[in-house]
């Protein structure tokens, strides 16, 4: 009896092991069926988004190795970044840029920005009143994440819990979807750590919290037209996309279905919390260490924006100014210098495709080929920028090499290009720097940042997102002009 059971035991123990190491081997569905090649040169990037942009307006299907969507559902799940240049991406990408982005629209935004402001230096208030070195990340990112969903759903329409328990979701999504599938780290860690959290059904629990919220918003619809701001949400459940290939037939038109509304929310909730708070933490990093740029740029922050009252809030005239270099220069020039060190999305990304095979002179290998832009690597070309390493705001004042450069390069050269280029150039940058530029004077206006016991480590975090590899750990002050 006790010689069976033991057989028996290592029979179990045998196909276990079996089963783990079958999974471990088998070779994942990747996206990535064509050969990568890396562009860090500013001159080619521009010949190549600007002169041959036919061929380079599309993305891979996925930017994740692994598919988030599967199956015959594939095909109706496309968010703005998916979808291939058309008049699906023109009608989404307008819907986006018109309905909830537009400069026009920030007004009524206005008190949820304040309400994040309102939320960050509280936080930072009670880790410092402890007298602890304050980790910023975690309290920047409840505070930029709750105010993204509101404009996503509708402020009246999520509550607290609502907004914490997609954020927790949010982020373990992100960090699977991008992160456990790196190539880098071991297959048994992979393994692990996708058994821990697959995307797919991370997908699927965010999908579950989404979906109720989005029937809500359906049945209140008609209160947010009535001078309300109108949430994302709101404008996708009434939007009207083309079906097959023609945007000018009308009867061809049709709502968008519930996957594409899921990856379209994703999206929002990514595009414009991940990339601001890693511009603002960064940034902070430097002024960390550079204790006479934070100086100048608190100055600016009191003498130059007025604020509405007693208010720590710019106003609302004052925030269109902020928008623009004019009432706050030298707070433009440190965020332009931070985004040109530490542009918060690595690559742009291309799924060039072309007809003949042909681009210029370059024949395309037959499966196409997925084309990297590296915007860190352009943004510190040294045939460009003097001391390419060094964190000097002063080069986009007058008189400085930068001076001319903005957010967005212009047509005829690239010096930078932190919100990529071309025709699938980010619709969302005026709001990330409107959002990244209220944040950053609030936080420098309130306190006085110094380097905490550890230091400040620039190394970046090689991910999706570039954030910083090792959260930034600062001695927090409550600023006073007395001190
Ligand atoms: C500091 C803030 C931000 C940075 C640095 C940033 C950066 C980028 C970059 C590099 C791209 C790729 C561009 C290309 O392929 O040429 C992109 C695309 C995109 N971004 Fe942003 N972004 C920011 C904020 C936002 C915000 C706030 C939103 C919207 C809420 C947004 C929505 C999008 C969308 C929808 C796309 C895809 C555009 C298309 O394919 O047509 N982004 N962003």
């Amino acid at each position: 009896m006790e010689s069976l059971l033991s057989v028996l035991a290592y029979a179990f123990f045998f196909f276990l092991v079996l089963a783990v190491f079958r999974r471990i081997c088998r070779v994942p569905a990747r996206v990535i069926p064509q050969p990568i090649i890396e562009i860090s040169d500013a001159a080619v990037t521009r010949r190549a988004l600007v002169e041959y942009a036919d061929a380079f307006s599309n993305r891979p299907m996925s930017m994740f190795r692994v598919p988030i969507v599967k199956g015959h559902r594939r095909r109706r799940s496309d968010n703005i970044i998916s979808v291939p240049y058309g008049p699906l991406w023109r009608t989404l990408r307008c819907n986006l840029a018109a309905e909830t982005i537009h400069p026009t629209r920030y007004a009524s935004y206005a008190p949820l920005r304040r309400a994040a402001i309102d939320d960050i230096v509280a936080s930072v208030q009670s880790a410092a009143r402890k007298g602890r070195a304050v980790v910023v990340r975690d309290g920047l990112y409840a505070a930029v994440f709750s105010m993204i969903a509101r404009m996503c759903f509708g402020d009246g329409l999520v509550d607290e819990a609502d907004v914490r328990a997609m954020q927790c979701e949010f982020r373990e999504f992100i960090l699977a979807a991008v992160e456990s599938t790196s190539t880098c780290e071991s297959k048994l860690l992979g393994y692990w750590r996708r058994r821990q959290s697959d995307p797919i059904a991370l997908r699927h629990r965010l999908a579950e919290l989404f979906l109720p919220l989005i029937e809500e918003a359906r049945r209140q619809s008609s209160r947010f037209c009535d001078g309300h701001a109108r949430s994302y949400v709101d404008s996708l459940i009434h939007l009207r996309v083309p079906d097959e290939d023609d945007d000018n037939d009308e009867h061809l038109r049709r709502a968008l279905t519930e996957d594409e509304m899921v990856s379209l929310v994703l999206e929002f909730l990514g595009a414009g919390t991940e990339t601001v708070v890693a511009c603002v933490e960064w940034t902070l990093a430097h002024l960390v260490t550079r204790p006479e740029i934070q100086n100048k740029l608190r100055r600016e922050a009191i003498i130059n924006i007025k604020y509405d009252g007693d208010n720590k809030y710019p106003s609302e005239d004052e925030e269109r100014e902020i928008l623009h270099r004019g009432m706050a220069p030298y707070l433009h020039a440190v965020v332009l210098e931070s985004l040109r060190m530490h542009p918060p999305a690595p690559f742009v990304v291309r799924d060039v495709r072309a007809e003949g095979g042909v681009v210029g002179q370059t024949a395309m290998p037959a499966g196409g080929l997925r084309v990297h832009f590296v915007l860190g690597d352009i943004g510190r070309d040294p045939k460009t920028w003097t001391d390419p390493d060094e964190f000097r705001p002063e080069r986009f004042l007058a008189g400085g090499e930068g001076e001319a450069v903005g957010p967005l390069p212009g047509p005829k050269e690239i010096k930078m290009m932190p919100f990529g280029a071309g025709r699938r150039y980010c619709p969302g940058m005026a709001l990330g720097m409107l959002n990244v530029k209220c944040l950053l004077a609030a936080l420098v206006r309130e306190f006085e940042w110094t380097e905490g016991n550890c230091g400040v480590d620039l190394t970046e975090h090689d991910g999706f997102f570039k954030a910083m590899k090792k959260p930034l750990r600062a001695r927090v002050t409550p600023w006073s002009p007395f001190v």
